[in-house]
């Protein structure tokens, strides 16, 4: 019967893999077969099972039902601002039933990455007490945090600047008190080659969908630009997190679904690491930003399956 199963396992991930095929094309026979291959959800958080502070149709029935059926869940967000506890409460204040081992998120991914190389010295942060919480539980000091405005003209600051001889690390992530002074200082403390520069994440806007509230891409990228220097970027779609995951959480890549909804993080970390990928439209992306594109990127994120919203999947839990 094992053999006959993972059969069926083969057949189906070859099936899908990259095909971009719509949920609601296939049958429910092959849709619960389908989610019966994984033994591990990943889940991307912002525009996938919430927008800002509201949940997403179904979304809590869809995440507690895996949970209820036994599979490994994880909350994989790029969402710097907030620590996993911070995560968990926000989490179950919604109604999903995780706790701290459930949440994957890249201000965690940045401290557990200083820590895990025996970092000693200072962190400058361009970011929030996400990030600085999460520093302080592995008790690595940091400078950097909240406002630094312009009092008197840019000269002036320039002359006022010290730099701090104990920093060996700029963390970038979402700041929003970022301005010309943080940029400035950050860039300083990186014209040193041995201070690490490490970035949160890439995406280059919020899913919200009255304005266009910038990413922390928009953040990293001003940094790398003046630094002259690229950062080990923690978050999606970097493979750093896989690498966490299978160490760690001994997680099966072969048997792992990553559901996002933005193609050039969520999608292309599932594609960068060998797990099946559903993509929901709504967040950034929708079907026709990998099928009718001419972007060159877009075009290598194409998911194994897509459909509207998460909670599409309800029916078949
Ligand atoms: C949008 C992103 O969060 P995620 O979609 O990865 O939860 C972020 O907060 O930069
Ligand atoms: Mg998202």
């Amino acid at each position: 019967m094992q053999n006959c199963a993972r059969t069926t396992y083969r057949l189906l991930s070859t099936m899908y893999k990259n095909s971009g095929t719509n949920l609601a094309s296939l049958s429910a026979a092959d849709i619960k077969e389908w989610l019966n291959s994984f033994d591990t959800v990943l889940t991307d958080c912002d525009g996938v099972i919430w927008v800002d502070n509201e949940t997403l149709p179904h979304a809590t029935d869809v995440i507690n039902k895996f949970i209820d059926n036994g599979k490994k869940l994880f909350f994989v967000t790029n969402n710097s601002t907030k620590t996993r506890p911070e995560f968990v409460a926000k989490s179950v204040k919604l109604g999903f039933n995780v706790d701290v081992d459930n949440i994957i998120s890249t201000a965690y991914l940045a401290a557990q990455y200083l820590k895990n190389i025996g970092f000693s010295k200072k962190v400058y942060v361009v970011g929030s007490t996400g990030i600085t919480r999460e520093l302080d539980a592995v008790g690595i000091q940091h400078i950097g945090i909240g406002p630094d405005v312009l009092n008197g003209s840019l000269a002036d600051a320039v002359h006022n600047f010290t730099p701090d001889p104990e920093v060996g690390a700029v963390i970038v992530g979402f700041d929003e008190h970022f301005n010309f002074v943080k940029m400035m200082k950050a860039a300083s403390y990186l014209d040193k080659p041995g201070v690490l520069f490490i970035g949160t994440n890439t995406d280059e806007r919020f899913p919200l969908p009255d304005c266009v509230i910038p990413g922390t891409g928009s953040i990293v990228n001003a940094v790398t630009t003046c630094a002259e220097r690229k950062p080990t970027v923690v978050g999606k779609p970097n493979k750093h997190i896989c690498d966490i995951l299978e160490k760690e959480y001994k997680v099966d890549p072969s048997r792992t679904l990553m559901i996002g909804d933005r193609l050039n993080t969520d999608i292309l970390l599932g594609i960068n690491c060998g797990f099946q990928t559903l993509l929901v439209e709504t967040g950034i992306h929708k079907a026709a930003d990998f099928s009718q594109t001419e972007d060159a990127e877009l075009k290598q994120c194409v998911p194994d399956v897509y459909t509207s919203k998460l909670g599409d999947l309800l029916p078949y839990l």
